[in-house]
């Protein structure tokens, strides 16, 4: 019998880490071989399971990049824009599918994640759940149907610890409106309203977060018309839904070509 596809975490402390160690390593369809964490982290030297609380897993926690995808296919990265750009050309020598939760990258850390799929597979998306891909592809539908006469809002709300805004996935749904009216969203955007704006300037799309306590993640999409709105609406309960999104696109990702892909690839949406 060939052996289960072999999985590394990123970031493996982490909110998301610790969901990514807990699902690979109950997965039947893959094996935990490695955990990272960032140079200096208590965690590094322990066993992971150990680490998290629980039962030894056998699997170490690294700071070693090339050392723990040693005898990996994949690994999934849910950590920091610094620490993804890094991992990617890692991953790429150490020809293992690198799959990239991790959000608040800019232009120019895009630009080298792409330089590196070159000569990797990699899946990024700023959420890996299914309903969220759902409702970005909601959204550029009514975006396509609805004029400029509804007003875009995008409004997300995130735990107290998120530092990124807009969040990863309001992002995406922002691209998928701009998309459905045929525009540039950086043309259009508005982020970070405050003072005397001046009214709303028609055609643009609006961005507001809210950060508190524990939520995992809201996201609406608003289109206010005159005398009404129509809101589209994910709510996220747990964070084990990103972890089966990014465990699905690491198996998916595995013998791929080199290139960019995301979950729409992955979900066939
Ligand atoms: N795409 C998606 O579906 C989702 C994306 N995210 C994103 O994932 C990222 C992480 O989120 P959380 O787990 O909540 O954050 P967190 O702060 O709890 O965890 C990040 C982890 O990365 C580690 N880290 C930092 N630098 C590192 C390095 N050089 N090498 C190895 N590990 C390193 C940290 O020590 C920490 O354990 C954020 O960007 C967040 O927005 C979160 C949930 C879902
Ligand atoms: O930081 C988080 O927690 C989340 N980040 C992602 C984002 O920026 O959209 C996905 C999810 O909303 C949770």
């Amino acid at each position: 019998m060939s052996e289960l596809p072999g999985i590394v975490v990123n970031g493996a402390s982490g909110r998301m880490g610790r969901m990514l160690v807990k699902l690979v390593s109950e997965s039947p369809a893959a094996r935990l071989v490695g955990a990272l964490e960032r140079p200096g982290h208590d965690w590094v030297g322990q066993d992971v399971g150990e680490a998290m609380g629980g039962a030894a897993l056998g699997v170490p926690v690294s700071d070693d990049p090339l050392e723990a995808m040693a005898k990996a296919q994949a690994v999934i990265d849910f950590t920091a824009p610094a620490a993804t750009v890094a991992l990617a050309d890692l991953a790429a020598q150490a020809r293992a599918v690198h799959v990239i939760g991790t959000t608040g990258l800019t232009d120019d850390d895009i630009t080298r994640l792409a330089a590196a799929a070159r000569h990797a597979t990699i899946i990024r998306a700023g959420n890996m759940s299914l309903g969220v891909n759902l409702l970005v592809q909601l959204t550029r539908k009514v975006a396509e149907a609805l004029d400029e006469a509804f007003d875009i809002e995008i409004v997300e709300t995130h735990h107290k610890h998120k530092v990124d805004a807009p969040s990863g996935t309001a992002l995406m749904l922002g691209e998928a409106a701009a998309e459905g009216r045929g525009v540039e969203l950086d043309r259009v955007a508005d982020r970070g309203r405050d003072g005397i704006t001046g009214a709303r300037t028609e055609g643009h799309i609006g961005f507001s977060a809210i950060r508190g306590g524990d939520v995992v993640g809201e996201h609406d999409v608003i289109f206010a018309g005159t005398g009404e709105r129509v809101i589209l609406r994910h709510v996220a309960t747990d964070r084990a839904i990103f972890a089966r999104g990014a465990l699905k696109a690491a198996l998916w990702g595995i013998g791929r070509k080199p290139g960019s892909y995301d979950m729409m690839d992955v979900l066939g949406l």
